[in-house]
């Protein structure tokens, strides 16, 4: 695959502040990324880095083979669409999109066809002659990104485009920005809070955390395999079991004994398992936890339950999900006693937080 923007040991620094540590990072030509993080993390001092919007401290950035590290944006090859639409308010839709057209040379009859054209592909054809104010939020959105694909660039930069929007706009919009990249094979970031955004949409997502990367990956290997419990924590849903080695084959959970995961953990180990509520089960075995269930709450296709260890009742409570389909199998109710198992394969340890000697279960 070919590499289009290239970005090597970036640094930026606000004064003292390090907003970027030493970012590296490759994307491929045609492929949509998202830059994926709490508030603060940096995602968009890295976009702002890219688009020259925030030179960098440090570092490089090549673009297409060419060093755009340093180049003002104007220099670039790239559109941009950020949070608030961004829009003229004095021009009209049609005028809003051609801007850029007029500044890049074109002539009006040019104009006036790529202005039709991309009105057309976003479904404002009657939209033309309207004013920014008569328009949604999500129609404003369109319009805005309209505006930055209608110069034909190499790279598009999404700055929470969707993030003002009300949720079933958002959905719908986040539909239609997915299958226009794909049509025009155009290499995209764009930068979410928004994890479920990140993972319905991106090819790879990139994981940040206080200016560094925790994380380069598809959605599913991010979801599956988190390389880092920051990231374990902050996508999907986790429960951190407190456990500890106390054999070379055994483990400790509460007062149940399990057979130790087949990882890099030795007898005295302090460790959390991380297990998603999905990969938990209720199980029938004699070897399996006993828990008990202190609540259910119905979630539509299903169930979750809160259940607290057996020998630890002042412990946080591990949730498991329930397809409704089992629900109605299982007949769970409130305050039972039961017990649940899960897979190593669908299981990860991370070392305890505060490496207290506890056998407290840690829920989130
Ligand atoms: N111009 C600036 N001067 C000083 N500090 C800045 C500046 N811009 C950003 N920062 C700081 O750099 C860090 C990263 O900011 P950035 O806007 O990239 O975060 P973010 O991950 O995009 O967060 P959010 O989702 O809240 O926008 C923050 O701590 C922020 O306060």
């Amino acid at each position: 695959m070919n590499t289009y923007l290239n970005i090597n040991n970036l640094v930026k620094k606000f004064g003292s502040f390090t907003a970027l540590s030493d970012i590296s990072l490759q994307i491929n030509q045609g492929e949509f990324i998202c830059f994926l993080g709490p508030s603060g993390c940096g995602k968009t001092t890295l976009l702002r880095a890219i688009a020259g919007l925030d030179l960098a401290t440090s570092g490089c950035i090549l673009q297409d083979g060419k060093d755009t590290t340093f180049l003002p944006p104007e220099k670039r090859d790239f559109g941009i669409v950020f949070q608030s639409y961004a829009l003229f308010p004095n021009l009209t839709v049609a005028e809003n999109i051609s801007v850029g057209l007029h500044n890049q040379g074109k002539s009006v009859a040019e104009a006036v066809d790529i202005v039709n054209h991309w009105l057309g592909i976003i479904g404002l054809e009657s939209s033309a002659p309207k004013y920014p104010n008569q328009l949604s939020g999500g129609q404003q959105q369109r319009v805005a990104l309209a505006r930055a694909l209608a110069l034909s660039p190499g790279l598009l930069l999404l700055d929470e485009p969707l993030s003002a929007l009300d949720a079933q706009v958002r959905t719908h919009l986040r539909e239609e920005i997915r299958s226009l990249q794909r049509k025009l094979g155009i290499t995209t970031i764009m930068v979410t809070h928004d994890q479920e955004e990140a993972l319905a949409m991106a090819d790879r997502i990139v994981v940040m955390n206080h200016g560094v990367i925790e994380q380069v990956g598809t959605p599913q290997e991010i979801y599956d395999k988190p390389a880092s419990r920051f990231v374990a924590e902050f996508v999907g849903n986790m429960n951190f079991i407190a456990s500890s080695v106390i054999s070379d084959d055994q483990i400790r959970i509460a007062e149940t004994l399990l057979p130790k995961p087949k990882r890099e953990l030795t007898r005295g180990d302090m460790f959390d398992l991380a297990v998603r509520p999905e990969d938990i089960e209720f199980s029938n075995d004699s070897q399996a936890i006993p828990v008990q269930i202190k609540s259910m709450e119905f979630q539509g296709t299903y169930v979750r339950t809160e259940c607290q260890l057996v020998g630890n009742m002042n412990g946080s409570m591990i949730k498991v999900d329930v397809p409704i389909r089992d629900v109605r199998k299982l007949e769970l109710a409130n305050g039972e006693f039961r017990r649940i198992s899960y897979s190593d394969d669908f299981s990860h340890t991370f070392p305890r937080k505060n490496n207290k000697k506890s056998t407290q279960a840690v829920g989130i």
